[in-house]
Order: C-alpha cells, then sequence, then structure tokens
C-alpha cells in the first residue's frame, strides 16, 4: 500500500494538494493582437504563484480571465472545481464571492469610513449575517492588516500604504479561497513595499488562501512566491522556484533579477 506524501507549500501542509486554479491551452486576443497564445497553469492550494512578465505581456488579461471578466478564443479554466467559460452570470457571481481581488488601485469607497468600506462587501457577500458577526469579523481583518485605530477614518485621511492594507482587509473580509492580487506594491516606497509583501505571507497563513501575484517588485517575488512563472509572447517561457529563477543564466531572467 502507498503511504500518502505529506509537503507543505506555503502555509498548507496536506497529505495530497489539490489545484485551486487549474488553466489549459488558454488563447486570448484583441483584433489582430494576440495576447495568450497558449498559456496552461495551475494554482495549488494554499500556494502563493507569482506571474511575472513584460509590460504588456498579459498578466492582467489573464487575470480577468480567471474571474470570467473576458471570456476566452479558446481553452479551458477551472476555479474550484468550475469550469469559468461554462458558468452563466449567476454561477459566475457566486464564484467570485470566493475570489478576493486586489488591484493596482486598491479602489476604496471615498464617501465611506474604513469601517463601512469592510462591512458593503460582507453584507452583500455573507447573506443573513449577523451584526454582531460583522463587528467580529471587521474587527478581525483590520487587526490582521495591523489597523485596527483607523476603523472610524475615511479613505482621505489615510496615507498609500494604509488604504492598500485597507483595501487587503475588505478583500479577506469575506473569507475568500483565491485571491488574486494585481500588483500589490506599485507606487509605494521600499520599506512600505516590503511590509505588503509580508502582509500578503500574513495573509496567506491565517485566511489559508492560495494566491496569484502579479508583480514587477523583485523584492516582493522574493518575499511572497512559492512559485513563480514568467510569460513571453504568450506562452509560459519559464515556470519553478524562486531559487530556479535566481539562479538562471537566461539573460532575460537576469534583467527581472539583477
Ligand atoms: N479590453 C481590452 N481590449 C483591447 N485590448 C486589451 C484589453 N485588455 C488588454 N488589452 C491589451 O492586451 C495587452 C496585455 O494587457 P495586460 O494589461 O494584460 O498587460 P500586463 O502584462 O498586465 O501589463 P502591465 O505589466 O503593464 O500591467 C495589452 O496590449 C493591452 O493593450
Amino acid at each position: 500500500m502507498n503511504t500518502p506524501q505529506t509537503e507543505t507549500i506555503g502555509s498548507v501542509t496536506r497529505k495530497s494538494r489539490q489545484p485551486v486554479i487549474e488553466i489549459n491551452n488558454l488563447r486570448k486576443g484583441f483584433g489582430s493582437q494576440e495576447v495568450l497564445k497558449d498559456v496552461s497553469l495551475k494554482l495549488m492550494e494554499g500556494e502563493n504563484l507569482v506571474v511575472l512578465g513584460k509590460s504588456g505581456s498579459g498578466k492582467s488579461v489573464l487575470i480577468k480571465l480567471i474571474a470570467g471578466l473576458l471570456q476566452p478564443e479558446e481553452g479551458t479554466i477551472n476555479v474550484l472545481g468550475e469550469d469559468v467559460c461554462l458558468l452563466n452570470s449567476n454561477g459566475l457571481g457566486e464564484l467570485r464571492k470566493k475570489i478576493g481581488f486586489l488591484f493596482q488601485s486598491g479602489a476604496l469607497y471615498d464617501s465611506m469610513t474604513v469601517r463601512q468600506n469592510l462591512e458593503f462587501p460582507l453584507r452583500r457577500i455573507k447573506k443573513g449575517i449577523s451584526q454582531e458577526e460583522i463587528e467580529h469579523k471587521t474587527a478581525e481583518a483590520l487587526e490582521n492588516v495591523g489597523l485596527s485605530e483607523a476603523i472610524d477614518k475615511m479613505p482621505s485621511q489615510l496615507s498609500g500604504g494604509m488604504r492598500k492594507r485597507i483595501s487587503l482587509a475588505r478583500t479577506i473580509v469575506v473569507d475568500p479561497a483565491i485571491l488574486l492580487y494585481d500588483e500589490p506594491t506599485t507606487g509605494l516606497d521600499p520599506v512600505t513595499s516590503d511590509e505588503i509583501s509580508a502582509l500578503i505571507n500574513e495573509v496567506q497563513k491565517r485566511y489559508k488562501t492560495s494566491s496569484i501575484i502579479i508583480t514587477h517588485d523583485i523584492a516582493c517575488v522574493r518575499a511572497t512566491a512559492d512559485r513563480i512563472i514568467m510569460l513571453l509572447d504568450g506562452a509560459v517561457y519559464m515556470e519553478g522556484s524562486l531559487d530556479k529563477f535566481e539562479k538562471s543564466t537566461d539573460p532575460l531572467i537576469i534583467s527581472f533579477f539583477k
């Protein structure tokens, strides 16, 4: 009889880990422009997968395809056991409740306090949730991003780094299974960027999420990546551990990691 192997990926130690996202032979273009020609990848449970690629290589398009915001021309996208391309709008809506997005802008609702910014998605996604539970989850999410004291502030009263933290709190407050980060540290100073990278790891541990992180920030890659995928010319150019990328002698990889 085979003994199940135990392995640790990110924060999750399991006898056998499952893919939470599985993409096969994805093709997507706009008009005559081919952006993704043939992309296949997996995101494993509990893993932080970093996607690298030159500007315009289709990283954001990839995230939008995963979320069902764009339709591919060819290929399959399976997220948490659902074939995204076959879901109707209700099915997509349900699936998106399990996916958290942290976009570059991290847009908060400027006319709402931090508390209201967190309570809004909770009420929308967790139908029937009690007021007590809302308050508990809001306080917990703010504590986890180290900003409990900001609960009654307006977004305009916060620094860029604080806004990013609150955006992350708003994303995690609804317990997503998957987090999609699009350039989470862009526009932040190096110290604040490092804090956000550390927070990405904290969130992974506490909330047991699986994440795709798109970033050009190599410090963020070094801090967060369990595995890396480099896109080039619409396909996966290289895939592997941080160590593999750091030791690569390929000029393109070196140009990213120098
Ligand atoms: N809705 C759209 N309609 C037409 N073209 C689009 C659309 N979305 C993206 N594109 C094009 O697809 C290409 C890839 O865009 P994408 O935003 O995915 O790049 P990226 O790798 O995320 O770049 P960056 O690192 O600069 O953010 C770009 O040439 C972009 O202009």
